[in-house]
């Protein structure tokens, strides 16, 4: 069993999706189109996207409603790997709501289900029960090109490993992850590149870019249709102390310019002390960490 290459097919997945490639994208086996991850869903026999994307519509006839301001839901949610010895609960019976603007750490030790639960919030994973609630839409039942769209234009995504394209410029990068692709993004990518500090780096390739200039620019792309919420999976893992403070600013200014959630994980106590709220996960199951202290708004 290799579940992080599976993870990382699914990471690539997006970013190429994000990146404007996703007609290139092979169907892995068990899905409808070639999105979402196999293996989350129905525990036990082989899944079949489709048919659990039936029953969960069936078994949720009536859309679930959000709090009008949730940018982003879990209702009930659960979700199954199926392992070499069986299934793996890795999400079990999750709920919770996220508000616009929020920002929202996911912590837990390692193996208790916090990149589960992120593929799943990302539309990447189909749920075996329960539902991922975008902007108070109930996405239970939704089609594939439904899916990918909100994905597209409501959701960003960060990752730890930064997931550029080689051969693409940083403008480029950034550029064909906007709904109406390279040339249309082109001008929005420049700037929005010139606010995370790297207007002088337009041209450059990613391999010409440190790690945290990399990351700065796949916040810049995870920005770029300007989403409801983005979903942060340890995006601060492979950079040192002093990088991962600038990165976290440019996500969370950047984030806040347009009212935008982020709901990040991470295994860093300081990326979690930044949050407003905390969500704790132990084996499959999350709690509000009510030992937090949200940092103090600055006085203006
Ligand atoms: N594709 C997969 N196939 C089988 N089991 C998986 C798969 N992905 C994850 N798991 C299992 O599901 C459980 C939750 O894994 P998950 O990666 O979501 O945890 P995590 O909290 O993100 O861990 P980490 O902090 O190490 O990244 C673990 O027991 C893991 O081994």
């Amino acid at each position: 069993m290799d579940p992080h290459g599976r993870r990382r097919r699914a990471h690539h997945r997006v970013a190429g999706e994000a990146a404007g490639l996703s007609r290139g994208v092979g169907v892995l086996p068990g899905q409808c189109g070639g999105r979402r991850v196999r293996g989350a869903g129905d525990a036990g026999g082989v899944p079949d996207q489709c048919a659990a994307r039936r029953r969960r519509a069936r078994d949720h006839p009536e859309p679930v409603r959000t709090r009008v301001e949730a940018v982003l839901g879990a209702h009930r949610l659960s979700l199954s790997h199926q392992g070499p010895d069986g299934p793996v609960a890795a999400v079990r019976d999750v709920s919770f709501e996220v508000a616009a603007g929020e920002i929202v750490a996911l912590v837990g030790r390692s193996g208790s289900g916090k990149t589960s639960l992120l593929m799943a919030l990302g539309l990447l994973a189909t749920p075996g029960a329960g539902t991922v609630l975008v902007e108070g839409r109930d996405t239970a039942g939704l089609a594939d090109a439904e899916l990918s769209a909100l994905r597209r234009d409501r959701i960003g995504f960060v990752f730890q490993a930064f997931n550029l394209l080689p051969q693409f410029t940083a403008q480029e990068n950034v550029a064909m992850a906007h709904r109406s692709g390279l040339r249309g993004g082109a001008e929005r990518a420049a700037r929005l590149l010139g606010e995370v500090g790297l207007g002088h780096r337009l041209r450059h390739r990613p391999q010409q870019l440190s790690a945290g200039e990399q990351q700065r620019v796949a916040v810049a792309r995870a920005l770029v249709n300007a989403p409801a919420v983005v979903l942060a999976d340890e995006p601060t893992g492979n950079l040192d102390a002093e990088t991962e403070s600038d990165v976290l600013d440019v996500l969370t200014t950047g984030a806040a310019g347009s009212g935008c959630a982020v709901l990040l994980v991470t295994h860093s106590a300081g990326v979690a002390s930044r949050a407003g709220r905390v969500l704790r996960m132990a084996d499959g199951l999350c709690a509000e960490d009510p030992e937090h202290d949200a940092p103090r708004k600055a006085t203006p």
